[in-house]
């Protein structure tokens, strides 16, 4: 163990929840440390300015002693202070072997309290945390603090008698932390915080208890701060009343998400590339048929004309063509922004795809102005919000789809907007589009091929799984169905939202995986291919977008 600091302090830890002072040094000390060697603390790269504790919550663990839930606020140079839970609890030295099931990053420090020496651990570390958190869920427990109270909800998911079970903390290293109950429950804490209910909680709760979809983990229960009415410091934390921390759902027993599987069906895929045989095995076609139809299932369990509105589905109105034409042109020119700045980090290739894309600009803005006044009679409901394959677990014989969190780069509130649909569908196609780019083109088994050939295979494969899913999806519903007006539609929400997922995924790679930023540049590109047939098909316009080379994916050129 690496502890850099120690501190003491008159205080014992049990009262150390009223103890102002303490707190201050704590994070003036350890805990800016600590944090930032934290993965799901976000505000790592950024200038900070400092840390205080905007509130402390005690929660009592089942020997009598109690365990902290530190909101902890960061704030910078620029922007808005965030916050985040950190769950604190003291193992003094003579607790016995507790400590042995503390891993090195889930240490804080050394820290003497009254008289009591021992360390600081994150708490959900702790055991006896865990089993505190499972049993105020089980019993639908309220416990009072000085800012509001903390709610535990059990949900119709956590069965009767499991109140006490096995926990570990899940080594998943993520935005968020996750723990699981005797191999049955799973547990996530939320890391950074709103000020309003976590989407999760809605969409979860509400396909558990009022659609009974089967193919989501059922709901546990939930775990929320409910701050006091009084706004008495201005924080943003304290104007609503709602703030959620976690969330309990039935562990799924699965080996690989749909990602892993599909990389599987792939590399037999690839075998078979070489030998100029196009070869893909019936039960990939069937694995696809079925993540098509549990996805427009999802939708059907979504679609309740009878829901209250926060559900009920919309029509859709001026506001939210307002709201997407300004949102897709903001990450249009934050996109554009981030290409130019990057491009000459990028490769040839990606260069080429990166021309092509800053060529259509003209038309890629004419194409969403379009969406200002164009008739739709589809309707809009609440959606997953960040669709792919990763999403979804594959069970045995069936998929299983988890966090509902939405897209990380959006607010809370914009991830609770109605789309249609055909946003989360066309998040599944990018996905499978991923896949395949992914594996063709960085593999040793096809480096050596012809990369326009190589470009056709890649191509005829995504086709070819792409309407697979499609036609799987869209048979759920029927025609007509009211989510759906008719095909232009079905065809023109599709390339809107099959843009917009394509443009948002190019900051995701320039940030966090510079070699795939032609993935979703090609993808780009073949929307506005898209688009420039029915522009020509429409009228008689002339094309202004350079013909499209092939091979552009290709990484290694012969
Ligand atoms: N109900 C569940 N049962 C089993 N494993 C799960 C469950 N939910 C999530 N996981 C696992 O935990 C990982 C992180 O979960 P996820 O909801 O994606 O959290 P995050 O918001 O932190 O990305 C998933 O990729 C999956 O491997
Ligand atoms: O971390 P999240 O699951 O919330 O999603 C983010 O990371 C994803 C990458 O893990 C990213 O997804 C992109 O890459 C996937 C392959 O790794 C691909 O299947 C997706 O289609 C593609 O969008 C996602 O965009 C991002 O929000």
């Amino acid at each position: 163990m690496v502890i850099t600091q120690s501190l003491t302090t008159a205080t014992s830890w049990s009262t150390a929840a009223s103890d102002p002072k303490l707190w201050a040094m704590l994070t003036q000390t350890l805990l800016p440390l600590y944090v930032n060697t934290c993965r799901w603390f976000a505000g790592k790269a950024r200038q900070q300015t400092g840390f205080s504790a905007r509130t402390v919550h005690t929660l009592p663990l089942p020997d009598g002693n109690v365990a902290y839930l530190l909101i902890l606020e960061a704030s910078y140079a620029d922007g808005v202070p965030e916050n985040y839970l950190l769950p604190l609890s003291f193992i003094a030295d003579q607790t016995g072997d507790a400590l042995t099931d503390v891993p090195d990053k889930g240490r804080i420090g050394e820290v003497t309290f009254g008289r009591k020496s021992g360390i600081l651990v994150d708490a959900i570390y702790d055991g006896r945390f865990r089993q505190a958190l499972l049993t105020a869920i089980y019993h639908n427990q309220i416990v009072s603090q000085t800012d509001g109270q903390l709610t535990f909800h059990r949900g119709q998911g956590l069965e009767e008698g499991d109140q006490e079970l096995v926990s570990r903390v899940l080594p998943v290293d993520s935005s968020n932390s996750a723990m699981t109950f005797g191999d049955k429950y799973f547990l996530k804490l939320y890391r950074k915080l709103f000020q309003e209910t976590n989407p999760e909680v809605d969409m979860v709760a509400f396909l558990t208890d009022e659609s009974h979809f089967a193919n989501i983990p059922a709901f546990g229960g939930s775990v929320v701060w409910q701050a006091a009415d009084t706004n008495p410091s201005g924080s943003p934390l304290r104007d609503h009343a709602d703030v959620t921390l976690g969330m309990m759902q039935r562990m799924v027993p699965n080996d690989k998400d749909s990602w892993m599987q599909t990389g599987d069906y792939l590399n037999d895929f690839l075998y078979g590339v070489p030998q100029r045989m196009f070869a893909i095995r019936e039960d990939v076609f069937d694995k696809v048929e079925l993540l098509g139809r549990r996805t427009g299932e999802l939708h059907c369990a979504l679609y309740k004309p009878t829901a209250d509105a926060a559900f009920a589905p919309e029509p859709f109105t001026d506001d939210y063509r307002q709201f997407l034409i300004k949102r897709f042109e903001d990450l249009l020119e934050r996109r554009y922004a981030l290409l130019i700045d990057n491009y000459t980090k990028l490769d040839a290739q990606a260069q080429r795809l990166a021309w092509v894309f800053m060529e259509a600009k003209e038309m890629i803005d004419t194409f969403i102005a379009d969406f200002r006044t164009r008739p739709l009679d589809s309707l809009r409901i609440r959606i997953h919000g960040d669709y792919h394959l990763g999403q979804v677990l594959a069970t045995e014989n069936d998929f299983v789809i988890i966090d509902f969190e939405g897209e990380p780069e959006s607010s809370i509130t914009d991830r609770k907007i109605k789309h249609s649909p055909l946003k989360d569908v066309a998040g599944m196609i990018r996905s499978y589009h991923y896949a395949v780019s992914a594996k063709l083109f960085n593999s040793a088994e096809t480096d050596t091929l012809d990369p326009d050939h190589l470009q056709r295979v890649s191509d005829r494969w995504f086709y070819l799984i792409r309407d697979t899913f499609l036609d799987a999806y869209l048979d759920v519903f029927g025609a007509p169905h009211p989510l759906f007006k008719n095909n232009t539609e079905i065809n023109f929400l599709l390339l809107i939202y099959l843009l917009e997922k394509a443009v948002y995924e190019l900051g995701y790679e320039i940030s966090y995986r510079p070699s795939w930023v032609k993935i979703p540049l090609k993808g780009i590109i073949d929307v506005v291919r898209e688009i420039e047939k029915i522009r020509l098909s429409d009228g008689n316009v002339e094309s202004g977008v350079p013909m499209l080379q092939t091979g552009l994916l290709q990484t290694q050129r012969p």
